[in-house]
This record gives structure tokens, sequence and C-alpha cells, in this order.
């Protein structure tokens, strides 16, 4: 083994107060380590054993802090938070083809993608979130920026029937997208899935073909379903059935199936969900936010379908700050049932690490801390007043901590956030960029 395989390879120890492996409910252990090597976990066991198995290994030591799995964001749009703040506090139909669909189609280029993708990503490291699940335009950009940062990402492979910057149809969209596949084939961190926007803007024939290529290349397939009430009365006006309806019909409804947002559902598709095996994502905040409605996730939960939790784009929420997102979608859910024993901390927390590892079909790499995963970990300082005493730190975490508590993060074994400093990403430039597109967009012509 050369010098540089084993330096990479050279275990290193993370020891903190509490770790959460997010293996077993309300479960986590006390002053614990976690041993990484390469890109693995190699173990898990109490810090008074270090000395005797791993005498030379150097420690990194968080006192007071909590090491969890990373977070797991199931649904954003990264690059619109190059749009943040540009349009609030309108309905989803008129937001979209009023306010965002026009700048998008004067704005979005290579290098508005790879540049608010950069700023999505450092985002993200910052506050907790070690993998996301991205649905935008030049999926090839957002590639980029993800390889270049080391965070983990599913990329969206996105499909709509109209022209954009990225493609003149949907066909020319699901080529193009299977070429970037291919050229980040060997990528260790890159992940993709197909993305057909909506059953409003993805032609039957197109869901169709989509359904053909994710069963033969084994790819999910994330799309926005249910979102509004408007939007399935449109859809059953034009169609005569319902838009998930439509999805089973083509045969899309598998354990390969993100269907986000879902705030439209009745028995008898939350059955169908079950049966099928499907995921639902979650995005509590832009769902409020955009009045859009109320995901059932107590009744998903109680059918075993397993349930995620997203952002959105940072245009409709307005962060992608997924400590917070979980919070809400607890606290959403309690007053949604008015029931104080909806949707609890550990539910929650888990929808926000394993449900969306599940999601994204790599429930074998992440979500949890245990031997062989991945070593996406991040520690969570709660040895702050905010967050003091400590009775229980998974309750902490959900209900008390800030995502400016998140104090490290590894993904894959390479730490990208050393005691809060980002390590492969130059932040001054990231607000940069993000002014110089703010100045652009503000002078847009009208
Ligand atoms: C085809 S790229 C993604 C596309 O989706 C738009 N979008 C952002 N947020 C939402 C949402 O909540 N529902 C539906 N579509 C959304 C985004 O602006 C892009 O155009
Ligand atoms: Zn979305």
């Amino acid at each position: 083994m050369n010098q540089n395989t084993q330096s990479t390879n050279a275990a290193q120890i993370i020891a903190a107060d509490w770790v959460i492996p997010m293996t077993k409910t309300d479960h986590w252990l006390n002053n614990h380590a976690v041993v990484i090597s390469g890109h693995q976990i190699i173990d898990i066991l109490p810090q008074d054993q270090l000395i005797e198995k791993y005498p030379d290994a150097p420690v990194t030591r968080l006192d007071g802090q909590a090491l969890m799995p990373g977070l797991v964001n199931s649904h954003c749009h990264a690059a619109m938070n190059l749009l943040r703040g540009l349009s609030d506090d309108l309905p989803l139909k008129e937001w979209l083809e009023n306010a965002i669909w026009p700048v998008e189609a004067q704005f979005v280029d290579d290098e508005f993608v790879y540049q608010g993708t950069q700023h999505a990503i450092a985002e993200m490291i910052r506050s907790g979130t070690t993998c996301f699940q991205d649905m935008y335009f030049m999926p090839n950009q957002a590639a980029k920026a993800v390889q270049e940062s080391g965070i983990r990402a599913s990329i969206g492979l996105v499909v709509v029937e109209f022209e954009t910057s990225w493609s003149a149809n949907a066909q020319e969209a699901i080529d193009k997208g299977l070429d970037v596949f291919d050229q980040f084939k060997h990528s260790t961190t890159c992940s993709f899935n197909f993305a057909p926007h909506a059953p409003y803007t993805v032609a039957k024939e197109t869901l169709e073909k989509i359904g053909m290529l994710s069963n033969e290349l084994n790819m999910t397939v994330q799309i926005h379903v249910h979102e509004t009430a408007g939007e399935v009365e449109s859809f059953v006006e034009e169609n005569g059935i319902r838009p998930l309806a439509r999805l089973k019909e083509i045969g899309l409804l598998s354990p390969l199936l993100n269907a986000v947002h879902m705030t439209q559902l009745n028995e008898g598709e939350i059955e169908w969900l079950a049966e099928a095996g499907c995921h639902v994502i979650h995005c509590p905040q832009s769902n409020m936010k955009l009045a859009s409605g109320i995901c059932p996730t107590m009744q998903l939960l109680d059918a075993n379908v397993n349930l995620a939790i997203g952002t959105d784009g940072a245009a409709s929420n307005n962060d992608l700050d997924m400590i917070d997102e979980l919070r809400s979608a607890s606290l959403l859910a309690k007053l949604d049932y008015l029931n104080p024993t909806a949707l609890t901390a550990y539910q929650s927390l888990h929808a926000a690490t394993m449900g969306g590892a599940k999601a994204l079909g790599l429930q074998d790499q992440i979500g949890s801390i245990e031997l062989s995963k991945a070593a996406d970990i991040i520690a969570i300082d709660l040895n702050q007043i905010e967050t003091q005493p400590v009775y229980n730190p998974i309750s902490q975490i959900v209900y008390a901590a800030a995502r400016n508590q998140v104090s490290n993060v590894w993904v894959n074994g390479k730490r990208l956030l050393k005691d809060k400093a980002l390590t492969t990403m130059n932040e001054a430039l990231v607000i940069q960029n993000a002014k110089h597109w703010q100045t652009k967009i503000i002078n847009r012509e009208a």
C-alpha cells in the first residue's frame, strides 16, 4: 500500500458526547466514537476503548456535540437559490407562470445553473445536508458543481414538453439527460434520476417512455404530483382521471417513484402507494408558503409508505435548512391531526435521513451510521445556551437546534465543513456571484 493510499485509508476518529445512528427508534450512544477509513465507517465504539484499539489514530474530539447521519434533502431546485425572494406571497400556478418561468426563460444558462448550484451546495453543507436530490435545467452543470464540492447528490435529468434553455422538447431532454448520465457514470458522489417535471407539463407518451427507461436503467423517477387541489381539478377536467391515476395507468407506481408534495391524497391512493412501494417526498415549508395543502404524513407512515423530506427550491421556502424543514414537518403534522404524538421527533429525523436514503435508492450507502456505510456524518454543537440542558439529543436537534450549530460535515469520508468553515468552496466567491445575478435580474427588461 503506497503512502498516499495509506494516508487516505488511515483510520480517523470522531469522538462526541452523543452518536445517533438512526438504526433504532429514539436510540443514541453516549460518549462514543465513529472511526472512518477512506470513504467508509469501520467502527463505532465507546471512547474508553479507543486507546487500546486505535493507539495511533488521530482523534477529532467534539465535546458537547452530537454525531448523526448527514441530512438528505430529497427534493430541491438547487440553482433557484439565485431567485431567492424574487417573488413571494403568491399561489403556485401564478407564481410559476407569471413570476418564475419568465425569469428562467430569460436567465437560466450554464453559468446560472453552475453558480446557482454552487451557492445551494455551500448553504446545504453549512447546514448539515450531505446529500440532495436536484431537479433543474443543465444537469451537467449541476453535476460539475457537485463533483467539485464533494457533496453527494442525485441529479434530476429534467423533462418538460415545452422548449427551455436546456432542451427544445421532451425527446431532446431525455437524450441530453442520458448523455449527462453517461458523462458522470464513474462519479462516486453523483447519481442520477429521471425528473419529469409534472403530469401537467409532461405528456402521457413521454411519461411512458421515461417509465421504460427507468426500469431498464433501474433509475429512480421524481415528479411533482398532487401538489395542489387546482392541479388535480384541472387535470381531471382535461383527462378525466386524477394525475396519480395517470401515473398508475402508465405503470410508474413502483419502488423507483419519488412522488413530490402529495398534499391531495385519498385513502385509495395511499393504498396504491403502499402496495407499489412508492416514496413520498414531503416539502412542508414550500407547501405552507404557497398555501398548496398538507401532505397526510401520518396516514402515509401508518400505511408503511416511505416518507422523505425536501426543501423544494429556495424561491419557495426560502432556504435549504433541513433542520428547520424537518421541524416544520413534525409541528405541521401535530397541528394537522390535532395530535401531539403525530410525526414524532424520531420519525421526522428518520424521514430526513434514512427515509431520504431509501427514496433515492441509496439506503445501502447512507442514511445511518453503520459499519461499512459511507462516512456521510455531521456534528451538531449542542453545548450552546439555545440547546442546553440536554435530556434527549434527538429532541434537542429536532425541536431546538439551529442550522448554524452544525460544526463539521463529512461526505464519503472527506471533511467538507471543518469547525464551520467550508473546505472545498469559496464563500466570498459564492456571495459575489449571487450579487452579480441579483443585479442582472433586478435590471431585467420588463
Ligand atoms: C424542469 S426544472 C424544475 C422546474 O420546476 C419549477 N418549480 C419550482 N418549484 C416548483 C414547485 O413547487 N412545483 C412545480 N414546479 C416547481 C422550477 O421553477 C423549474 O421551472
Ligand atoms: Zn419542486
